[in-house]
């Protein structure tokens, strides 16, 4: 036996640490491998990853993983292990079709299981936040509250387009993913985070240390990784800040008229409205903001989609002047909700092929049926219990639908091309079947806002960080990320006022 002196004496510590990784390392393998629940027969081809941690290209190359992985299987379909997670991979027409109208595949498990990158409040909540902040989205989303909250929309966004300089070069991502956090809150979060500058920058710049999702984090939940703990932190950090609002309007008693205050009144609780806001604000960041400043970065690309839109906003600009000195910073923001929805359609093009063109990665979902569920007419199934995960690209790169697919050409969508209704499901870019996305009315609105009133206000073309002309071609887009991210090297646009 072990004396403790000798555990204490110096040469055998090393030995006796080393002794302990090892054991918690084959606990944790065989842990690990005991949970994994086996595939069913019925279930497509296993690919080998490795012991424990699974196929880690899922994570490292998303996109490259599934592309190789559908070109190893028969009939393009796979599964795969990652960490304890069983997952099957589909591709193809009918598998694609059934992966979105199923139900059984749940869009919530599958998103919390396998993303973490988002600020964690789950720990502070004992309800069902994803159904509890779908409720909460579906309603602060509708008409009528669009409408009312329509003048800070256009508000912000013209202070933030007068603030722009044009002696230097401007960097769009920053720009326009700033403007949209800002809006988000205006829309579905607090007016006191929107209308201070200092709270944006303080809140904001907690999200983007959350940018990237943790390999570790999603194979092992368990485990408290650095990832996990950040995360935590970030959303207590959240909390606190909206607590801290909620506290002095019930002090002072004063109120706003924004979703955090529609929430006090109804009585939510302060973890459930700062969850609700939080998740949403994440919601509007991965997406929103960055194809609202990519779309200037391929219009800056484009002369002839340039001019088709600077046209289209002009015209709409001369159809609501209503004396000659007004000029569009006048005139835009008079516009009612139905006239944004409306007078738009080449912006609104311009976004689809965007978001077509920008995200990368997959739709994830997890069979919740209890039973066994059928990939379309492939013969395979997705097991009960497993992940099923469809890259977007498998559809959206698709030249047998797409014609060049990675050029941005918002003229691929007018009748007699119509190329996203070439099939079912063709275009996923907001959802598709069970699970379109709840926030396109509101993306749609603040990018056509953002949009319009760019190309109103400015002319733009694309520089070097110094301000001069550059030729160089847009830097590419990361393919293999999981969510939609900034060009690889950044893009400068210089602009000089149109008023
Ligand atoms: C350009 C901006 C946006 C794009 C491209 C986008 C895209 C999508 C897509 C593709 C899905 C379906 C995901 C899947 O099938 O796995 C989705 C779902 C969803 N989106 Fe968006 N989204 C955007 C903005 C927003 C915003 C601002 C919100 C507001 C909070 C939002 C809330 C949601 C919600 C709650 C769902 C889940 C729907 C469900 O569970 O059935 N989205 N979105």
């Amino acid at each position: 036996m072990t004396s403790p002196s000798a555990l204490a004496a110096p040469p055998s510590w090393p030995a006796s640490a080393w002794a302990l990784l090892l054991t918690m390392a084959v606990l944790l393998v065989g842990g690990l491998t005991w949970r994994r629940p086996a595939f069913p027969n019925g279930a497509p081809r296993l690919l080998k990853g490795w012991p424990v941690i699974g196929s880690a290209g899922f994570f490292r190359s998303r996109s490259d993983f599934l592309r190789d992985g559908k070109a190893k299987s028969p009939g393009g379909q796979f599964s795969f292990y990652y960490g304890a997670h069983p997952i099957v991979a589909v591709s193809g027409p009918s598998a694609r079709s059934s992966f979105y109208t199923t139900r059984g595949l749940d869009l919530g498990a599958g998103f919390a299981a396998l993303f973490a990158s988002a600020p964690k409040v789950d720990h502070l909540y004992d309800g069902d936040l994803t159904a509890d902040f779908t409720v909460l989205v579906k309603r602060f989303l509708n008409k009528n509250r669009l409408e009312a909250n329509l003048h800070h929309l256009t508000t912000d966004t013209d202070v933030a387009l007068r603030k722009i300089s044009t002696l230097s070069a401007v960097e769009p991502f920053d720009l326009m993913i700033g403007l949209v956090y800002q809006l988000t809150h205006r829309t579905l979060g607090s007016n006191d985070v929107a209308a201070d500058p200092g709270l944006l920058a303080e809140t904001l710049a907690i999200y983007g240390r959350m940018d990237a999702s943790s390999a570790i984090e999603i194979m092992f939940p368990g485990l408290p990784t650095p990832n996990k703990l950040k995360r935590i932190w970030g959303g207590a950090k959240l909390h606190w800040v909206f607590q801290k609002i909620m506290d002095d309007r019930r002090k002072t008693g004063r109120t706003e008229p924004d979703a955090m205050q529609a929430m006090m009144d109804q009585g939510d609780s302060d973890v459930v409205i700062s969850s609700v806001i939080i998740g949403a604000l994440f919601a509007g960041l991965v997406n929103s903001g960055f194809n609202a400043a990519w779309i200037l970065c391929f219009l800056s690309d484009d002369a002839h989609w340039y001019a088709e839109m600077r046209a289209e906003v002009d015209a709409v600009v001369s159809r609501h002047r209503l004396s000659a000195d007004e000029t569009a910073a006048d005139i835009l923001p008079r516009l009612s909700m139905a006239e944004w929805e409306t007078e738009f359609p080449l912006i609104d093009l311009g976004l689809r092929d965007s978001i077509r063109v920008i995200t990368p990665g997959a739709s994830i979902r997890k069979n919740i049926s209890r039973k066994d569920i059928k990939i379309g007419d492939t013969g395979w199934v997705i097991p009960n219990n497993a992940f099923a995960v469809y890259a977007m690209h498998d559809v959206h790169m698709d030249d047998r639908l797409y014609e060049n697919p990675t050029r941005w050409d918002p003229g691929r969508y007018l009748p007699g091309r119509e190329e996203d209704k070439k099939a079912p499901h063709a275009y996923v870019g907001w959802g598709s079947g069970l699970h379109p996305c709840l926030g396109m009315r509101f993306a749609k609105l603040e990018i056509t806002i953002s949009t319009a009133m760019f190309l109103a206000y400015y002319d733009f073309r694309r520089c070097d960080k110094h301000g001069n002309d550059t030729t160089e071609p847009l830097p590419s887009i990361s393919r293999n990320a999981i969510g939609a991210k900034r060009p690889v090297t950044n893009v400068f646009l210089k602009c000089s006022p149109r008023f």
